[in-house]
């Protein structure tokens, strides 16, 4: 089978322009297929604090009201992906920017209201994945670029978590590919000390995982997207690395640096 790279940029390489710039210069070099996620919620945060919309969290997820969904929907299906797609076009990379909406690509649903409402917040289900549109651009060498967005067929924009698209996309797309997922944030990969960053931990399995839980190695962001790169290696993914967006050439050959999630 063919490869495939789904590549999530994480948020603070997206808040710092030079970093940005770089992993752009990058991504726009990586041969053949690809798809890139971004969300954009650190600038979704402090656009909305100087409009008097001000960040409500539950456990580090943000609780997205009427406002908050125009907000972010205004910054990252706006702001941040009309940059990176005209970023990409000015490196030669020909690109689309999409949210889940456009071309019914990505159909979720609405969070349940538990004990928590996180209001206009998606999850995504199996098989609501509009491949063949993804494979139609791949023909005609566009690449796709997917704000953290998506829509539950009713007429509403539902924010969803960006690694949650990221590993949703490359598990839709693993029956056709052989796909590769690329979490790319600021650090060298999962580390065994989250303040030294010549810890990087090469492989976590299962064991691994729950062993670094029970000794507190692992805090905020890093936990859903280890659930998230779990979810996608046992659903069909060939390869899921989590590493620093400025080795992503490194981690699109074989030799790659940072973390690998293994059965
Ligand atoms: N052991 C760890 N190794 C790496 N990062 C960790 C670890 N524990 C906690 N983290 C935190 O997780 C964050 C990544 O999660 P998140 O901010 O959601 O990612 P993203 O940048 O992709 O949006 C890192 O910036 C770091 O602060
Ligand atoms: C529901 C939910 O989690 N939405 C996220 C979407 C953005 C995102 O995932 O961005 P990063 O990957 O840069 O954190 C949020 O609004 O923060």
């Amino acid at each position: 089978m063919e490869q495939l790279f789904v590549i999530k940029i994480g948020g603070n390489v997206i808040d710092d322009p030079q970093k940005l710039e770089g992993f752009l210069r990058s991504f726009a070099s990586v041969k053949g297929k690809k798809i890139l996620v971004h969300g954009g919620g650190k600038i979704a945060t402090k656009i909305g604090t100087g409009l008097g919309i001000e960040p409500n969290y539950h456990q580090g997820r943000r609780i997205t009201d009427d406002k908050t969904i125009d907000l972010v929907t205004m910054v990252y299906g706006g702001l941040v992906n009309k940059k990176i797609v005209a970023s990409l076009q000015a490196l030669g990379n020909n690109s689309i920017g999409l949210t889940g909406a456009d071309a019914n690509v990505i159909r979720a649903v609405k969070r349940p209201v538990k004990e928590i409402d996180f209001g206009w917040v998606g999850d995504i289900p199996r098989h609501s994945i509009n491949t063949s549109f993804l494979v139609s651009l791949f023909s005609q060498d566009i690449t796709p670029v997917f704000a953290a967005l998506t829509h539950d067929n009713q007429g509403h924009i539902l924010n969803t978590n960006a690694d949650t698209i990221a590993s949703q996309l490359a598990v839709s797309l693993s029956g056709a590919f052989d796909v590769r997922l690329i979490y790319c944030f600021e650090k060298k990969g999962v580390l065994m000390d989250v303040e030294d960053d010549h810890s990087v931990i090469g492989r976590i399995d299962h064991a691994l995982y729950q062993q670094l839980l029970t000794e507190k190695k692992l805090f905020e962001g890093i936990i859903p997207k280890i659930d998230n790169a779990f979810d996608a290696i046992n659903s069909g993914v060939r390869e899921v690395l989590i590493g620093d967006s400025s080795d992503l050439l490194a981690n699109t050959t074989k030799d790659t640096t940072g973390t690998l999630i293994i059965y």
